[in-house]
């Protein structure tokens, strides 16, 4: 069953950057929250505000306005719980990694940190466990090197060190983007039984709206440190309400999503415009079907 608890939340958070006239919000009254067993997609064109959201979530940014609540609470410095239950996976398998060490060495690392009492023979099962999990055979991986592994391989590393101190929240950030096409399905599969099979909270950041139907059961739309659409996948897939979704949508070569094609030619026109509107602090919220939101566009 769905626990339909936030396991975090973020709290009309903002992060700015600069001073005065050349400030720039990189998250403007952000909020969202991740519960047990499901993803969120944050979809957004580079500069959007994705990654500061995930180094808000990750306590690498502090917030400059609201907060980080988990499991209800707000988030301190001090919450080494939140530490351990909430991991990342990164973009870049290959710099991910420590080139010097083994897979078994990296694994077994955040082991010996968040289960000290285990025994080194306790440590190897639990190491040949994550490595089924993610798919890789134990035998022939445990002892190879970084530069050994294929890109897919060592996004695989990558999740499975994740898993290994027991993660409640998992954000991935364009986990895929520097793989081969022909593994990337393999990735997100893998991240959908992981949210299946452990509960996982899900946040996976792309500027690629079209995969965000594999993995993701909702949708948040960015622009300029704002979110300007949300709500169920499907529902801002196929009937997208914003201006700016549209846009995103009418760059994706997929067959599979509908929408009326000469409809989003008319605004395509105006793409200019869509940017310059969609970037205005909107704080006015419509909702446009059942748990689908967007801020719509001003003037
Ligand atoms: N440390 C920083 N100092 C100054 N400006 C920053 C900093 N980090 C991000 N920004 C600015 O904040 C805005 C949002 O950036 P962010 O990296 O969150 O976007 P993004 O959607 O993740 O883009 P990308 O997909 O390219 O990573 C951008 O205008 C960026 O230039």
């Amino acid at each position: 069953m769905i626990d339909q608890n936030p396991v975090l939340a973020l709290d009309n958070v903002s992060k700015v950057f600069g001073k005065g006239d050349t400030s720039i919000y990189a998250a403007r009254s952000v909020s969202f929250a991740l519960r047990a067993g499901r993803t969120l997609a944050l979809v957004g064109e580079s500069g959007s505000g994705k990654t500061t959201c995930a180094r808000l979530i990750m306590r690498e940014y502090q917030p400059d306005q609201g907060q980080l609540l988990f499991r209800g609470v707000p988030v301190t410095h001090s919450m080494a719980a939140y530490r351990r239950a909430v991991q990342m996976i990164f973009q870049d398998p290959f710099s991910a990694l420590n080139p010097a060490h083994t897979v078994q060495y990296h694994l077994e690392r955040p082991l010996r940190l968040h289960q000290k009492g285990l025994s080194a023979a306790q440590r190897k099962a639990a190491v040949a466990e994550l490595l089924e999990r993610v798919k890789l055979d134990p035998a022939l991986m445990a002892a190879k090197f970084p530069h050994e592994l294929s890109g897919g391989q060592r996004q695989r590393i990558s999740i499975a060190r994740a898993l290994a101190v027991g993660p409640e929240v998992i954000v991935a950030d364009e986990p895929t983007s520097m793989l081969d096409v022909s593994v990337r399905l393999g990735i997100l599969n893998l991240l959908n039984e992981m949210k299946r099979s452990l509960g996982l909270a899900l946040l996976y950041i792309t500027h690629d709206i079209a995969t965000a139907r594999y993995v993701a059961e909702d949708i948040i739309v960015m622009y300029a440190g704002q979110i300007v659409e949300w709500g169920p996948t499907e529902s801002v897939l196929n009937d997208p309400q914003h201006a700016y979704t549209r846009l995103l949508l009418s760059a994706v070569p997929d067959p599979d999503i509908r929408f009326a094609q000469s409809q989003y030619n008319a605004e395509m026109a105006d793409v200019d415009n869509i940017r310059r509107l969609s970037a205005a602090p909107q704080p006015v919220i419509s909702e446009v079907g059942p748990g689908h939101f967007i801020r719509p566009i001003a003037g």
